[in-house]
């Protein structure tokens, strides 16, 4: 049967968190499809569940455990020579048990950067690089903090663990924004933190940033991702959060969430529209427009991978 024709086989999957960030990989036992490959502990969902029942149940009968706190998180469709899956992962960062190996399944608790088990299932890589994302994603603020006092409180936020920054300044002259870009970039790496230059891909490449952030507007226009490490896209509709999973985006910002202070009266998405758009993603979306450090969780529960700030960042 050609893959076109397969029904689509929708399987619920389970990053399992430590608050250290490392997480659950299990390899698949003897008897199944693909045996001896690295899985995220899950399985099919059954008639009359949801991929959140499904969820919970495996996890139940394979793990041993209770799932106390799940986020919705990415969607991915893939097509195996055996089945087109639709997996839907959730982050699971609470549950209650101790985890035991129902099926004699071997468990390994490993890092995004660092994956020290092999071969994990073909439909995975995208996921692991997504988990390599941290909850955090701050964006410039030159224009209001000038240049040193930015600086200074970059310093003190990647002192306090930020790892990733959008480098974005429309206000300065293309000098002082390489020059900003490279001290920037010099401070990020010497803490592990990665940069995204906001909308040019030269000045990326020319100060070693990590990759480009694109506008809303070049995404448009793109018919190619950019070659770089990582490439992020700003999306305001549906239409676009499709566009960059199309163009192979690593990741996306939705916006705006809520009312800002930049524009009050400006329409804006709201939690409910935000989450259904989400929803269906394939890859992170982080959530920006009127956020605080504090609705991370929410962001987290509306199937945000983080959220995006831009004042409050600072
Ligand atoms: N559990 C899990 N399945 C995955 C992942 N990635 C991935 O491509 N898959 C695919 C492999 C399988 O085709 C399908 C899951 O089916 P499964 O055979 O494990 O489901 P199950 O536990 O309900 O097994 P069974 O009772 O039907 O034997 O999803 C993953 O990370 N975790």
């Amino acid at each position: 049967m050609s893959a076109l024709l397969q029904k689509v086989v929708e399987v619920a999957a389970a990053v399992l968190q430590r608050p250290d960030g490392t997480f659950l990989l299990a390899q698949r036992p003897a008897d199944k499809i693909w045996a001896g490959y690295w899985e995220f502990p899950g399985g099919k969902v059954e008639a009359g569940e949801t991929a959140h029942d499904a969820l919970v149940r495996e996890l139940h009968e394979e793990l041993g455990i209770e799932v106390l706190t799940a986020y919705p998180w990415l969607t991915r469709v893939f097509t195996y020579p055996h089945a087109t899956v639709r997996l839907s992962f959730f982050r699971v960062t609470e549950w209650r048990g101790e985890l035991y190996p129902h099926e004699g399944q071997q468990f390994s608790w490993q890092q995004a950067q660092d994956v020290r088990v092999s071969p994990v299932l073909p439909a995975n890589a995208p996921i692991l690089r997504a988990l390599e994302l941290p909850a955090l994603y701050a964006i410039s603020n030159v224009a209001e903090l000038g240049v040193e006092s930015f600086l200074i409180k970059l310093q003190a936020q990647l002192d306090a663990g930020l790892q990733l920054i959008q480098l974005r300044e429309k206000n300065l002259t293309p000098e002082r924004l390489r020059e900003l870009a490279v001290r920037t970039v010099a401070m990020a790496h010497a803490a592990g933190a990665k940069v995204l230059i906001n909308g040019d891909l030269a000045l990326a490449r020319e100060v070693g940033a990590d990759g480009v952030h694109l506008t809303s507007l070049q995404l448009a226009e793109l018919t190619e991702r950019p070659s770089v490490a990582w490439c992020a896209a700003s999306c305001h509709t549906d239409e676009e959060l499709q566009r960059a999973q199309r163009l192979g985006c690593d990741f996306a910002m939705l916006s705006p969430v809520l009312p800002t202070q930049s524009h009050p009266g400006a329409a804006h998405l709201g939690w409910e529209r935000f989450s259904a758009l989400a929803a269906g993603s394939s890859i992170p979306v982080y959530a920006l427009g009127g956020l605080t450090r504090a609705e991370m969780s929410i962001a987290w529960q509306r199937g945000a991978h983080g959220i995006a700030l831009l004042r409050q960042a600072w």
